[in-house]
């Protein structure tokens, strides 16, 4: 569904992605793993086309989308959820969600469903984000890329800095998810949560691709976690 070949990226003058690639099939978990800036949200950012590569190739669906407009990357049916969440902060919860509706469709994704899959959301529809908690807000920003009706996704970090509470629950969530159809592709520092939803994952650091392999190869590859994952 997704292939991203050989991609080079670069803020301004710095190279930050080396000849990346990796592929994601329909209705896959895949995840992207690596240490603190290894370059996990710049290959996000790449395919979604905010920071577009200069080499290399993106294709979705079987089209060629390299580079493309992020707005029509998302017509394309790619959903992003970033690692900074960017809510609206001034918004309320369900106009945060209002305005990311999208490809209205029978028996998709709208605010009743949304409120259904995260009821803690539907509790608080008239607060405004910016007064939200960490978990809402993360759940906010998985239901505003819901509200778009992808057919895949592109999850940066979801449990980043959220209580253990917050991050079984999203676990089973993005679980329900996959249940559902979606692809996704999961960027994670949080290994066990990542091994455990994946089918497939790829190791990146400084950069590059350096493993790729099942997740139960990665889990029983101490030697490649030590040398690419441990701070
Ligand atoms: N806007 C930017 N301008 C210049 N360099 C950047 C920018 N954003 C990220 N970088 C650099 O690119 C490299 C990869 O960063 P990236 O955010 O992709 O890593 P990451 O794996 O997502 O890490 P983290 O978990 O910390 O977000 C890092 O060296 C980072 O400092």
């Amino acid at each position: 569904m997704l292939r991203v070949e050989n991609i080079h990226t670069y803020y301004h003058l710095s190279h930050i992605l080396f000849d990346v690639s990796l592929e994601v099939d329909q209705g896959e978990i895949v995840c992207l793993l690596g240490r603190n800036g290894a370059g996990k949200s710049t290959t996000m950012k790449s395919i979604m086309g905010l920071t577009p590569p200069k080499k290399g190739s993106i294709e979705f669906k079987g089209m060629v989308c390299t580079g493309q407009k992020p707005y029509l990357m998302a017509r394309m049916g790619i959903g992003f959820v970033p690692d900074d969440r960017r809510v609206f902060a001034d918004l309320t919860v369900g106009e945060n969600l209002d305005i990311s509706e999208r490809n209205i469709q029978e028996g998709g994704w709208d605010k009743d469903r949304v409120y259904d899959f995260f009821p803690a959301l539907g509790k608080i529809d008239g607060r405004r984000a910016g007064f939200l908690s960490g978990g809402e807000q993360q759940m906010l920003t998985i239901a505003r890329a819901l509200m778009t009706n992808p057919d895949f996704i592109l999850l940066d970090e979801p449990t980043e800095g959220l209580a253990p509470l917050i991050v079984n629950m999203l676990e089973s969530q993005i679980a329900r998810l996959k249940e559902s159809g979606l692809t996704v592709l999961l960027a994670e520092q949080n290994l066990e949560v990542a091994l455990r939803l994946s089918d497939r994952g790829y190791i990146i650091d400084n950069g590059a691709i350096r493993y790729q392999g099942t997740s139960d190869d990665l889990r029983c590859n101490e030697a490649v976690r030590d040398k690419y994952l441990c701070v």
